[in-house]
């Protein structure tokens, strides 16, 4: 939450130029409050999994949510329920009239496929269109990330000689990111991806900057200069069994995975993974909702104002 300082304090302009969020009384007078519209497109396999974790990171804030859940009309999911998906979910023409405060796009398991490849790749296009329009700012997460870098810039994906999957240590690039007010210097983050986004492609886009890297992992945030869409490459969503479940099901199908690096005590699988990446999970998921969301968007969503 901001804090509220009289407008001519000295401490006012000083924490406002470290991004330490300082709301003048005048500003503060006349701020109108309601819940923010949320939209979020799940394109996780299992929806429901997704969904609680998510839910738990945005409900970690005193703002009111509103949330709508969205799934493609185009693609007959084969690991949730249509009840499930009929119940609670929307499609994209249910809902393209409206105007959201903030939209979450998740990641989805068809990374190893060209983007065209995807069967609802076109109904995705025309959603990563609208929200330019109707949606105040967007987090894409994992392969959402590396589809709204293409879609809209045309950086590409590059497949991995081997997956990158664990938990890894990051860095910021810039100092005062709001997105980032908080961390550490160094903090860590899950990644389980076969593909990657690359420095050098992302630097020939003069509307990006990369925000946030790991030595090992890459590419960890990358968002517009106007701060209105943040690519995210990792999960900072996930369980602390995600990684887990993710292993256990490749070892059980035969395939050849490396246990998750710096996840189990030791690297055995055996013991209890580590969870050394909530708080900044939480952390990012609360400075987005607040400095990119809730003090950007208007109150009056459908004029502007
Ligand atoms: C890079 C990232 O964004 S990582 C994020 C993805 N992470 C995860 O999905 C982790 C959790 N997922 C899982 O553990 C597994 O995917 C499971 C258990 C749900 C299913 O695994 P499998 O049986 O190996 O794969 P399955 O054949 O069900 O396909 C996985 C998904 O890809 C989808 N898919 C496959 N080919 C295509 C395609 N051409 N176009 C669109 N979707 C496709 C499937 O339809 C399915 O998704 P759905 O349930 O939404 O329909
Ligand atoms: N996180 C995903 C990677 C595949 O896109 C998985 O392991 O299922």
């Amino acid at each position: 939450m901001p804090i509220k300082l009289p407008d001519e304090l000295p401490a006012t302009e000083i924490l406002a130029g470290e991004n330490i969020f300082v709301m003048k009384e005048s500003r503060a007078f006349t701020q109108d409050i309601r819940p923010l519209r949320i939209v979020i497109l799940n394109l996780m396999p299992v929806k429901e999994t997704t969904e609680t974790q998510l839910l738990r990171l945005l409900g970690n804030t005193p703002l009111q949510v509103e949330i709508v859940l969205l799934h493609m009309s185009t693609h007959t999911s084969k690991n949730t329920s249509e009840e499930h998906l009929s119940m609670f979910y929307k499609t994209f023409e249910e809902i393209k009239h409206e105007r959201f405060d903030g939209m979450v796009i998740t990641g989805a398991p068809v990374e190893q496929l060209e983007f065209e490849e995807v069967t609802y790749w076109k109904e995705l296009q025309e959603i990563l269109d609208w929200k330019m329009t109707n949606v105040t700012s967007t987090l894409h997460i994992c392969w959402g990330a590396q589809a709204g870098l293409y879609h809209h810039f045309g950086v590409p994906k590059h497949p991995l000689p081997e997956k990158i999957f664990g938990i890894f240590p990051h860095t910021l690039n810039k100092q005062n990111v709001k997105l980032f007010r908080g961390f550490d210097n160094y903090f860590h983050i899950p990644h389980s991806r076969h593909t990657e986004n690359r420095r050098e492609d992302i630097e020939k886009v003069p509307e990006l900057e990369i925000l946030s890297e790991s030595e090992e992992s890459g590419i960890y945030v990358v968002a517009t200069k106007d701060e209105r869409q943040i690519f995210v490459t990792g999960h900072s969503e996930y369980d602390p069994t995600t990684l887990q479940d993710e292993y256990q099901r490749d070892v059980g199908k035969g395939l050849d995975i490396a246990v998750p690096r710096n996840y189990y005590p030791k690297d055995d699988p055996n013991r209890e993974p580590i969870v050394t990446w909530r708080a900044h999970a939480n952390l990012m998921f609360s400075n987005w909702l607040n400095y990119y969301v809730y003090q950007e968007t208007p109150y009056d969503l459908n004029n502007g104002k």
